[in-house]
């Protein structure tokens, strides 16, 4: 389990991130989302011990990383797929580790063919590799220690379409086994797919966490109407609040039912009556983050 209490950090005068708890539990997959620079990197900083916490705390099991006795043998982590030796090959990288933690050397092989990488590749230069190559160097180094939680920082990154369903499955297989799994991802789908439960973060404040399929179900309703300002207008008559988003679609926090009878008894047509879930995370993600969007609000 992976507890963070009002963790704060602060950079000469500029709030990273503001007072933001929540836990990250085993037996899940916790996705941590956001826009750039919204503090995810930060806080998982923080987590691995990278960056001090201005005030507040991240725990592994009630332990501070830095506390960790053996910490890759308790905690995998994926930061920076870039961040390896360069000069080093990729099977050097794994080596020094499995030293460092104490592990057979038979690991190193066991994770290169875990992680999809050819023996050739293995000996090759990071320097030499492509980005999706770094990525599964860095998982191997990640799962190296059969860590029971892994911090992983947008680990799809760089990886061709077979490679993120081999993650996919890679991390679901592990969060079924009782690991406990957060990770930061800008592919929303990849989210929505692997995630059971949702961390979302806007300019370093938690703007909703809870289970993915608490978060969808409460997007409320969307409606299309052949005139979308007279359907806003009836369900104002009713006492429903809404809103008009710039594609025409109506949303509000009442079921499709209450919104289909206000349409019937004022004869408004609609288009489409659907529970705005359908929608999928992508519009919950840009609702809850609209006021935080460099692009400004999207609905
Ligand atoms: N060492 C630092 N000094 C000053 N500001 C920093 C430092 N590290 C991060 N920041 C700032 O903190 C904010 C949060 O950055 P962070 O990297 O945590 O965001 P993020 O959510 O991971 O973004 P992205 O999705 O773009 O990776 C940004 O405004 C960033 O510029």
């Amino acid at each position: 389990m992976i507890t963070v209490e009002s963790l704060t950090r602060r950079y000469a005068g500029f709030t990273a991130v503001d007072d933001v708890s929540f836990t990250a539990r085993p037996g899940r997959v916790t996705g941590f989302l956001g826009p750039n620079g919204a503090g995810k990197s930060t806080t998982m900083r923080v987590m691995v011990g990278l960056t001090a916490p201005t005030s507040g705390s991240a725990t592994i099991d009630g332990v501070r990383f830095a506390d960790l006795p053996n910490p890759g043998r308790e905690v995998g982590v994926l930061l920076d797929a870039s961040a390896q030796h360069a000069g080093r090959t990729g099977r050097e990288i794994l080596t020094i580790a499995a030293d460092t933690m104490g592990l057979p050397r038979a690991r190193v092989e066991e994770m290169v063919r875990l992680v999809g990488l050819t023996p050739t590749e293995a000996g090759r230069r990071v320097r030499d590799y492509s980005l999706g190559m770094r990525q599964r160097l860095g998982i191997a180094t990640a799962l190296l220690g059969d860590p029971r939680v892994l911090i992983l920082d947008e680990p799809a990154n760089g990886l061709d379409p077979a490679g993120i369903r081999w993650m996919r499955d890679l991390l679901t297989g592990f969060a079924g086994r009782g690991g406990t799994v957060l990770l930061s991802s800008h592919l929303l789908h990849e989210i929505e797919v692997i995630a059971d439960d949702l961390v979302v973060i806007g300019d370093g404040r938690i703007v909703a966490a809870g289970t993915k399929d608490e978060l969808l179900a409460a997007a409320g309703t969307l409606a299309r109407a052949t005139s979308p300002r007279d359907l806003a207008h009836a369900l104002e008559q009713a006492g429903i609040p809404s809103t008009v988003a710039g594609d025409g679609s109506v949303r509000t926090d009442a079921d499709p039912a209450q919104v289909g009878a206000v349409a019937l008894t004022a004869g408004v047509a609609l288009t489409e009556l659907r529970p705005a879930e359908g929608a999928g995370l992508e519009d919950m993600f840009l609702s809850l983050t609209a006021d935080t969007q460099r692009e400004g609000a999207a609905a």
